[in-house]
């Protein structure tokens, strides 16, 4: 079936995205607790224990909350880098040394025929990266929780098959929402979350190659709603030119409170 993958939640109260290829499977994050991650993947027919590692992008809560518990249950390798490793130690519990597996930022990896590149992102993390999978010919892309996509961050994205890209708020609904003003400032700056414009900004860049598919993610429940994400990441498509028909590329949605069915990237 190839690379392919399936989002079990995108948001604030937890993301946790699996990833797999017919000889290998990982989790990237465990922003649910333990019990729910297994629920979850159990509706998508994957068990815990199949499982070849866990990847973190960083290590604010909405990422690893069940992390120490899943990684122990099911006797998981955890693959970070070593700065988010000493963020994360306390928050996650004792980890046997067996499954302490540093990954340096922008360093490449492999599991059996899926290859698994980290790069760095901007976000008020330690040291924050995102994931490209790449398996049979095919690209998925993983960026979400940053405050601005960089020119390297974009050279990294490109030629991507399918994205899941942060569109984490409206910027007026952020403005007027009842956040703290310092709070709305860390997330409208550049170590916070990707707008729906700058979404659609960040599309404009990569929408020339070979991309199908961007499952719009981290969607703030307070600051936006999908149809609007969607209405704003196209109209920023089409006021830069970017027109597009249905049958070569689709804006896809994520959930808070439910799995993404499988997609079969390429
Ligand atoms: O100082 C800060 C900066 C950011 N945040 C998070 O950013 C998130 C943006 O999406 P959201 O609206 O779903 O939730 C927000 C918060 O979880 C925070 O709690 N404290």
């Amino acid at each position: 079936m190839g690379l392919r993958f399936t989002v079990l939640s995108s948001g604030s109260t937890g993301n946790a995205t699996v990833v797999s290829t017919d000889s290998a499977s990982v989790l990237v994050d465990v922003g649910l607790s333990g019990k729910k991650i297994d629920e979850l993947l159990r509706e998508r027919e994957i068990a815990g224990q199949d499982l070849d590692g866990i990847f973190v992008t960083h290590e604010h809560s909405d990422h690893i909350k069940g992390l120490g518990a899943f990684a122990r249950r099911h006797r998981l390798p955890i693959y970070a880098n070593e700065r988010t490793w000493g963020a994360m130690l306390r928050t996650i519990g004792e980890i046997p040394d067996e499954q302490r597996k540093i990954l340096p930022t922008d360093s490449v990896m492999e599991i059996a025929d899926l290859r698994i590149e980290s790069y760095a992102i901007s976000h008020d993390a330690i040291e924050p990266v995102g994931y490209c999978f790449l398996a049979d010919g095919a690209k998925l892309s993983l960026a979400t929780d940053l405050g601005y996509v960089s020119d390297k961050v974009m050279r990294q994205l490109q030629n991507s098959d399918v994205m899941v890209l942060e569109s984490n708020h409206d910027v007026d609904m952020l403005r007027m929402g009842r956040y703290p003003w310092n709070i709305k400032r860390r997330i409208l700056g550049d170590t916070g979350h990707l707008s729906n414009e700058a979404a659609g900004e960040a599309l404009c860049r990569l929408l020339t190659g070979s991309l199908r598919r961007v499952y719009l993610a981290h969607l703030s429940q307070e600051h936006n709603l999908m149809d609007l994400a969607k209405l704003t990441v196209n109209t920023v498509l089409e006021d830069n030119g970017y027109f597009y028909q249905k049958d070569e590329f689709a804006l896809c949605e994520t959930y808070h409170d439910r799995p993404t069915l499988w997609d079969v990237v390429k």
